[in-house]
């Protein structure tokens, strides 16, 4: 499981702006399931989805990882604290346990879809050939081995979807993040990102995903709901 205890994000800490965008936050993340982050606009959603995923240190609490094998811990049924990890282990945990699909899928115009598939493998330093095959497995897998020379921008909606879930599987993640995945899909393609998700969790992924979709919260898949708001946790996992 992931375990945050008693999490705070500050920004612009000491200046006039100072904001709290995460409050005090404890809860606990269970493995293999797949957990929505629910709130309205602004109640520190992304904040927190950055903290698990080793993009930034809360200013204060601690965040755990138990059994989640880690590059550094691959078997381990331990509790290993990511907060306390020193930056290059983090960027480290961050690549090799988390994957990430954002809300504008963020892929790289100007390149194509293989190589957009390839780019967060890069700094592990694997061999070029053994990484494109997997690259191209992933395509196989989402039914895009077509688009994979195709530039980016010239993608439809549902395959640039499939194309940026495809990127964060590249590095075999353990973890799912994805922040506010169908924001810019249509209904038809929402639940078609869901049924992606179901595969991933029937896989053995563990699945954290920031929405207020209610195509994403309502599903049958969804475990557990938390919700929040102001940065604080208002309800820590009703039963979906
Ligand atoms: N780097 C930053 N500096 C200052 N304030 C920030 C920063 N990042 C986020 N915030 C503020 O923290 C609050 C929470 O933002 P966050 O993006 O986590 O909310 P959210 O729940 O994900 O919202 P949305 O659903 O609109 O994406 C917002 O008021 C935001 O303006």
């Amino acid at each position: 499981m992931i375990r945050l205890a008693n999490v705070v994000k500050t920004f612009n800490a000491g200046k006039h702006n100072q904001f709290t965008a995460v409050n005090d936050v404890s809860v606990e993340i269970q493995p293999l399931n797949l957990t929505v982050l629910k709130g309205p606009s602004g109640s520190g959603k992304t904040t927190l989805l950055s903290l698990i995923g080793c993009m930034s240190r809360p200013s204060s609490g601690r965040i755990f990882l138990h059994g989640i094998p880690t590059r550094f811990a691959p078997d381990s049924e331990d509790s290993f604290e990511i907060t306390s990890l020193p930056e290059r282990f983090l960027n480290e945990i961050r690549r090799s346990t988390f994957g990430f699909i954002f809300q504008q899928f963020n892929l790289i115009k100007g390149i194509t879809v293989l190589e957009n598939i390839m780019l967060p493998a890069y700094p592990s330093g694997e061999n070029h050939a053994s990484l494109r095959k997997r690259a191209e497995q992933l395509l196989e897998m989402f039914d895009m081995q077509r688009q994979g020379s195709s530039k980016v921008e010239w993608l439809s909606g549902g395959e640039l979807q499939r194309a940026a879930i495809a990127r964060a599987m590249i590095n075999n993640p353990s973890i799912l993040v994805a922040d506010e995945p169908t924001a810019h899909l249509d209904s038809n393609l929402s639940m078609e990102f869901m049924k992606i998700i179901a595969t991933l969790k029937a896989e053995g992924k563990t699945i954290l995903i920031a929405s207020h979709d209610p195509i994403v919260y309502d599903s049958t898949i969804a475990d557990t709901i938390i919700e929040m708001r102001d940065g604080r946790i208002t309800n820590a996992g009703s039963e979906a």
